[in-house]
């Protein structure tokens, strides 16, 4: 059969079939050491393929945060190209953590690298962030709906220093004017609803989830920033990256009464916790993670 060809036809299928775990693959220099692995790019290559290794045929999602191969230079970028390959020829979906944002001639180029197919580190989607304007997005917002792709875009992070800037609300004026007086976490998000709405006619008949997503903490209360979870799970639906879950103390038993309407749409992300389960635990720790958090969104 052949593969869904937009991003949100495939995360709904991997819904389906593989449930809503995704394991970050974050090799932070501690845990190439509890694995007994070196802190260089070898060490990095050997983590993400074994994370890869024990991800296959278990969940179906990764996401490799680029920062951390990206502090070994080039022969870090060439381990995480080995990675993400190994992960896509597994039929995971891959999620390039990479937080990309610039103008839009030069966020343009950040598409490319990580969304254009053929390209050596294509994944299915990656993480940007808007912060000079969704607008900004236009390229990789184009080439996504044209390559099948996705975009994560940052709205409500996990971390507590973003209140203050995320809950700020927006001034009159400019492409977004309409939303003025939105917190700047809302406008994005309806910002990101709207791409979705128009980007269904080019998709499956009746696609369920959209190919735009925004990045929702699982440490967050959606409504401190006025997001509007109803009109995100109107199909398509909205899909919401969610981190925190684990080390950072969010817990999957909170996951529906956090998203309410748009819980069944949520990409589950957990780094850390999975991850210090060690090389021979992983697999084990997956599984067990994975059961969780079906039973809590059944
Ligand atoms: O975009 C992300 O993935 C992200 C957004 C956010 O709001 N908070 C957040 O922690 N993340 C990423 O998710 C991962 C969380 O890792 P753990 O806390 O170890 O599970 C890290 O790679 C973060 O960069």
């Amino acid at each position: 059969m052949a593969e869904p060809r937009t991003f949100g036809d495939r995360l709904a299928a991997t819904f389906a079939t593989r449930g809503h775990l995704c394991v970050g693959i974050d090799p932070h220099a501690w845990l190439l050491e509890a694995w007994g692995l070196p802190d260089d790019a070898t060490g990095l290559r050997e983590f993400g393929l074994r994370v890869v290794e024990a991800a296959a045929g278990r969940i179906g999602i990764v996401k490799p945060q680029v920062a951390f191969f990206e502090r070994h230079g080039s022969a870090g970028f060439a381990a995480l190209e080995r990675v993400v390959g190994a992960a896509r020829s597994a039929g995971l979906l891959v999620i390039a953590d990479a937080k990309r944002g610039d103008l839009g001639s030069t966020v343009d180029a950040y598409g490319q690298a990580w969304l254009t197919p053929g390209s050596p580190l294509e994944a299915d989607a990656m993480t940007v962030n808007a912060y000079q304007g969704v607008g900004t997005l236009a390229g990789p917002i184009a080439l996504a709906r044209e390559a099948g792709k996705g975009l994560l875009v940052l709205a409500a992070t996990s971390n507590a220093e973003a209140l203050p800037t995320q809950t700020a609300i927006l001034a009159p004026g400019g492409s977004n004017g309409g939303r003025a007086g939105r917190t700047v976490a809302a406008g994005i998000v309806d910002e990101v609803i709207g791409l979705n709405t128009t980007t269904a006619p080019d998709a499956a008949a009746s696609p369920t989830v959209g190919s735009f997503g925004v990045v929702i903490g699982a440490t967050v209360d959606p409504a401190r920033f006025g997001i509007p979870l109803e009109a995100m799970a109107v199909a398509p639906a909205t899909p919401v990256l969610a981190p925190g879950f684990g080390h950072q103390g969010a817990e999957f038993s909170g996951l529906r009464e956090r998203y309410g309407a748009v819980a069944p749409f949520v990409i589950a992300s957990s780094s850390r916790d999975v991850l210090s389960a060690g090389p021979s635990g992983i697999s084990e720790a997956l599984l067990r993670q994975a059961e969780e958090l079906a039973s809590c969104l059944g």
